[in-house]
């Protein structure tokens, strides 16, 4: 991507000091020889049926090479982790169907995986609350993915795999890491940051360390109108994982979500005193 490699950011007329004088061998030489590596990838690409997950899969011809006069270690071709997180309906699957479906334009290879807990709509696609669809795979987990869509296509022919209600996955950050650090794909990951009760919600927010770029998105408060950047539970479920759209949550701007926190803690507490008054009552 960059017109430039490692060793000629540190030239000798860029920097204070002369490589001479660090030690060796250290760390940073090793970064240095590593970075003198070439890789060439090349590949055509051929007609696959357009909107299947299977689409991912093109019979494209893609291998890398890796040469080196210092060294016999290869280079991973470098991936990328792009997180998209916010509220409910603030456009996650929105903005990771464009994403995906830019890079599809781009004549790269794609996959789109969601969890299979989240049954709303359809378990094959993922669908936006405007209802726009684009075919998934429908996974309980991202360890499995590779086996499924197959080692040989997923290793020589994925380029860039969308995860969806990416909250419901427990292995996230591993999945992530090991693709774009060393099988060099690009993942894009939509999901929620926080919970109803604002609690971090699953390891989204681990993958901020290791992203490349994190975009935090916004709705409108179906108050007030205003900026919502949270999700309210209209029910008085208290599980954090709860499966539903507009009928469960609603996006809220900070002020209607600390209401709805006070009213909510009011319920509780007058269903407590309730409750105590019953386990009074019986014990008497
Ligand atoms: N109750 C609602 N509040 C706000 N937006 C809604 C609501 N119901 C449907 N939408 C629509 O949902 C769209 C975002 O859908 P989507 O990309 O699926 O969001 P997310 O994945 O963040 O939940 C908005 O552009 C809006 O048109
Ligand atoms: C806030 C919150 C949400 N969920 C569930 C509800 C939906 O099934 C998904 C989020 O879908 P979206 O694509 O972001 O609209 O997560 C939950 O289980 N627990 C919560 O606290
Ligand atoms: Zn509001």
């Amino acid at each position: 991507m960059f017109g430039f490699s490692m060793r000629t950011l540190i030239s000798p007329s860029l920097v204070p000091f002369s490589l001479h004088h660090l030690p060796k061998p250290s760390l940073f030489s090793a970064a240095l020889r590593f970075s003198s590596l070439t890789i060439s990838i090349s590949a055509t690409n051929n007609n696959s049926p357009k909107h299947s997950p299977y689409s991912a899969i093109s019979t494209r011809n893609a291998h890398t090479t890796a040469s080196s006069s210092s060294s016999s270690l290869s280079l991973s071709p470098p991936g990328e982790i792009h997180v998209v997180v916010g509220p409910m309906f603030s456009g996650k699957t929105t903005t990771l169907l464009r994403r995906i479906l830019a890079e599809k334009q781009t004549g790269k290879n794609i996959a789109v995986i969601k969890s299979n807990k989240d049954t709303r709509y359809c378990t094959e696609s993922i669908v936006t609350h405007d209802g726009e669809k684009f075919p998934c795979w429908s996974l309980p987990d991202l360890s499995s993915f590779k086996e499924r869509f197959g080692i040989e296509d997923y290793e020589n022919r994925l380029d860039v795999i969308g995860i969806d209600e990416a909250q419901f996955f427990g292995d996230l950050y591993e999945f992530c890491r090991e693709a774009a650090d060393k099988e060099g794909k690009t993942v894009i990951v939509a999901g929620l940051d926080g919970d109803f009760m604002r609690r971090r919600f699953g390891s989204v927010l681990d993958l901020i360390p290791i992203a490349d770029t994190v975009t935090k998105l916004t709705s409108r408060c179906e108050v007030c109108g205003k900026r919502a950047s949270f999700t309210m539970r209209k029910t008085e479920e208290r599980v954090t994982e709860l499966i539903g759209g507009a009928e469960v949550y609603m996006p809220v701007c900070r002020s209607h979500y600390v209401c709805g926190q006070t009213a909510r803690a009011v319920l509780d507490s007058s269903s407590s005193i309730k409750t105590h008054d019953v386990v009074v009552a019986t014990s008497l």
